[in-house]
């Protein structure tokens, strides 16, 4: 690509979520992002796209080449505010290309040719194109689309016809397994996933998908990413960065215990994990690991010294956020924390190898990072967990859980069926309007 990126700023009144999820179903590359406290992202249609990790080298290096690269070709029409690339890295580099993630497997980003940044109630176009003269058209009429979505309603539903949890047993002696090496070895802490298989009648459609979502999962990110006939969607209550020119912001997030039916039960569930030694055991090595991380790359690392609950509709975490302060290298940085010991283990290498070998599917985008980064490197990316990847009516969802020392397999299977709930809620019984 030799050719000059053009790219254009346009301020509108507003627009409601439901339309920009409707408008998904125009273009075979789409990506939208809620997040609890960061900007809220809508991408549509691709100037370049990349995948990180079919790349012949480390694949936080390869987007920061990407990127540089599409960095010189840029060009401003009067605008302030950046495009951003957007998508998703994959869980590891090289992953052989999978049936359920095909075209995903490896992550996938783009550079969108509309995007719509909503932040503070400001909305804002940023168009880009090859096309100098043709630019301010492309922007008025991708507008004029988003005012025109048809939003009509007919009653419609999907109900799910089959739901089967893959491999249990083999994943339980894959517990015990990683539990013995854990006891015999150095190895501390492995993050081990398994996955559940749904049917339904009919293919979704994103915005009853995006609506379900916006209903059941009022305070964790919400994230869906189409190309072409895959939609990967998550609701995971993890950031993994928000960053700025000096400052980045992440999170220790680990320990689960589930919701009670009673305000009272749920507070002692809560207290009951916030003083249990094997949860703030593989919590503290999450704390740790990252401290660790941010203060070799020279930042000053500050964070309460106790973890907090963080309550979400199916399960409560424990949760310290943590803050590094000072210059980094946003991409060398970002290698070195992923995956932290919530998504691989500890230490790094050693767990991955026993994921790898224990765990009977490839991850790809299921706790990877997953979100928007500017040019000026400011962004956030979330963990793509409490996630799922679906194709015409059938989806793949996903669930880890953190296996320590005293893991007692039944135990983590019971974990990892909560985590499975805010996606399969999602596409449980979704019965609303439908055009
Ligand atoms: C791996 C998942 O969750 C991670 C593991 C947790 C745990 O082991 O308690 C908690 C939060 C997440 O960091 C998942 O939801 O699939």
């Amino acid at each position: 690509m030799t050719k000059k990126i053009y790219y254009l700023n346009t301020a509108f009144e507003s627009v409601s979520e439901y339309n920009l999820a409707l408008l998904v179903q125009k273009y075979s590359i789409a990506f939208l992002f809620h997040s609890p406290t960061g900007q809220n992202i809508y991408a549509f249609d691709s100037i370049s796209q990349l995948k990180p990790g079919e790349q012949n080298e480390n694949q936080f290096t390869a987007v920061a080449k990407w990127q540089n690269y599409l960095f010189s070709k840029l060009e401003p029409l009067n605008a302030q505010i950046l495009p951003q690339i957007v998508g998703s890295f994959s869980f590891t580099s090289g992953q052989q290309n999978s049936e359920i993630w095909e075209s995903l497997t490896n992550g996938f980003f783009f550079l969108p040719k509309f995007l719509v940044i909503v932040e503070k109630k400001n909305f804002t176009l940023v168009t880009c194109s090859f096309t100098k003269n043709t630019i301010i058209q492309e922007s008025t009429a991708f507008l004029r689309l988003l005012g025109t979505v048809d939003t009509k309603k007919k009653p419609y539903s999907n109900l799910i016809t089959k739901t089967e949890e893959l491999a249990v047993t083999k994943w339980k002696d894959a517990v015990a397994e990683t539990t013995k090496l854990i006891k015999e070895t150095n190895l501390k802490k492995v993050v081990l996933a398994r996955s559940l298989k749904v049917e339904f009648i009919h293919e979704f459609k994103v915005h009853t998908l995006w609506k379900k979502l916006k209903d059941t999962q009022p305070n964790t990110y919400r994230i869906l990413l189409k190309q072409n006939t895959s939609l990967f969607i998550s609701a995971t209550p993890e950031r993994l960065a928000k960053f700025s020119a000096n400052q980045f912001e992440t999170v220790a997030l680990a320990g689960t215990i589930k919701r009670g039916d009673t305000l009272s039960e749920d507070a002692e569930l809560g207290k009951k994990l916030i003083t249990d030694p094997k949860n703030r055991g593989e919590q503290q090595f999450v704390v740790n690991t990252i401290s660790e991380i941010l203060k070799k790359t020279g930042l000053i690392v500050n964070h309460p010294q106790n973890p907090i609950l963080l309550k979400n509709k199916n399960v409560q975490h424990l949760y310290t956020p943590i803050t590094g302060m000072g210059f980094y290298n946003l991409f060398s940085l970002l290698g070195e924390l992923h995956p932290t010991p919530a998504l691989g283990g500890l230490p790094k290498a050693d767990a991955l190898k026993q994921i790898n070998k224990v765990e009977p599917f490839i991850r790809g985008l299921f706790g990877a990072p997953v979100g928007h980064i500017s040019f000026d490197n400011s962004g956030e990316l979330a963990v793509g967990i409490r996630s799922g990847i679906l194709k015409a009516n059938k989806a793949f969802l996903f669930a880890g859980a953190g296996i320590v020392a005293g893991s007692i397999p039944e135990n983590e299977v019971k974990e990892t069926r909560m985590k499975f709930q805010p996606i399969l809620q999602v596409l449980e019984g979704v019965s609303h309007s439908e055009k």
